[in-house]
């Protein structure tokens, strides 16, 4: 039987000598009892710069957060997320000049990867033809068979809350308006948990009491984070994911148990280990910073730091074309 699928050599060449430049948002995924569909977009933002050269050649400048460990080839995230997204545009590169200015830390919960996938298909569909391109849920989609969960990449793309479904292999996502008083704190350790490792804590089923306890909470944190901040604290209260993974990041459950103790919003941010608070307002945010640096000071003493207040990103990736 005859293939109808494209081949290598059907598939048309990205014209050389286009230059663009994607800025994209962190993320922090789950906000609690959001396993793998809710996620906020943040104020941290990674910048990917993607030149097509003639020649089959692969440049790199790298700097920032992994410049002195990524892989400079084809192996890197980026470009294995460009050759994807063209495949399914029909299309093949030659060579590219990749230059990413990396800000969000690696391995901590703030959806870096999912970043790095979003940047880099979104290059790839503005590096096509005008009617080849796809619409924004093309990219989610892609971005959540590569991530293998929707809840980093949706904000990345969209920015704001999103709110992210799948049926079967299909992913959905919506978003919402973030109450502006809501403001994000995040703590970021000095080591690392790969999401993966995370994702292996977890265990293959829960109780259906745990469950109904979730989806209450899931239901009343969307309306905390919309509407009635007060509930906050409630809100983000999880029963599906952040006790399995305790032990794998104890600074951060220990500080976590403490600001909930003291009546602020903390959750394990993504897979772990950044701790993030929700605040309700600047008074909030800043008893907040001052009650992380001295638990942390007294209590975590091995561990650095780095303590951030951010906003929420209400525009997602955002694509800058290098007119010649
Ligand atoms: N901007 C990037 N460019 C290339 N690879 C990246 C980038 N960001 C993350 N990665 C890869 O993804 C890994 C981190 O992914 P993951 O464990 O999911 O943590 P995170 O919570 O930061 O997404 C890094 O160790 C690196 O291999
Ligand atoms: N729902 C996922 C989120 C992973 O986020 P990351 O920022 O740690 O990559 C999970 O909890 O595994």
């Amino acid at each position: 039987m005859e293939s109808t699928q494209p081949t290598a050599t059907d598939r048309a060449l990205v014209a050389a000598g286009q230059r663009l430049t994607v800025k994209v948002p962190g993320t922090s995924a789950n906000l609690g009892p959001g396993y793998d569909s809710l996620g906020l977009a943040l104020s941290i933002y990674d910048t990917l710069t993607v030149e097509t050269l003639s020649t089959g050649e692969l440049e790199f400048e790298l700097s920032g957060e992994g410049a002195d460990t990524l892989p400079r080839d084809a192996s890197h995230l980026v470009v294995r997320a460009i050759d994807l997204a063209l495949d399914r545009l029909g299309f093949q590169r030659s060579g590219l000049r990749i230059t990413a200015d990396n800000v969000n830390p690696h391995g901590r919960g703030l959806g870096s990867s999912a970043s790095a996938v979003v940047a880099a298909v979104t290059a790839a569909n503005a590096l096509v033809p005008a009617e080849s391109q796809q619409n924004r849920d093309w990219i989610l989609q892609l971005t959540s068979e590569m991530e293998g969960h929707p809840d980093n990449v949706a904000p990345a793309i969209f920015g704001g809350l999103a709110l992210s479904w799948q049926d079967s292999e299909q992913y959905s996502s919506t978003h919402a308006d973030v109450a502006p008083t809501v403001i994000p704190v995040v703590a970021v350790p000095d080591y690392e948990l790969s999401t993966e490792t995370a994702r292996g804590l977890l265990p293959a089923s829960v109780g259906h009491h745990a469950a109904a306890m979730n989806s209450g909470r899931a239901a009343l944190l969307i309306h905390a984070l919309t509407a009635q901040p007060e509930f906050l604290l409630p809100g983000t209260e999880d029963y599906l994911h952040q006790s399995y993974r305790a032990q794998a990041m104890r600074p951060s459950a220990d500080l976590i148990a403490a600001l909930r103790t003291a009546g602020h919003a903390a959750v394990v941010s993504g897979a772990g280990p950044t701790v993030m608070v929700l605040a309700n307002g600047e008074g909030e945010a800043a008893a907040v910073v001052d009650f992380i640096e001295a638990f942390t000071s007294s209590n975590t003493p091995d561990v650095g730091w780095r303590v951030m207040t951010l906003a929420v990103d209400v525009q997602g990736a955002r694509v800058e074309v290098h007119r010649r």
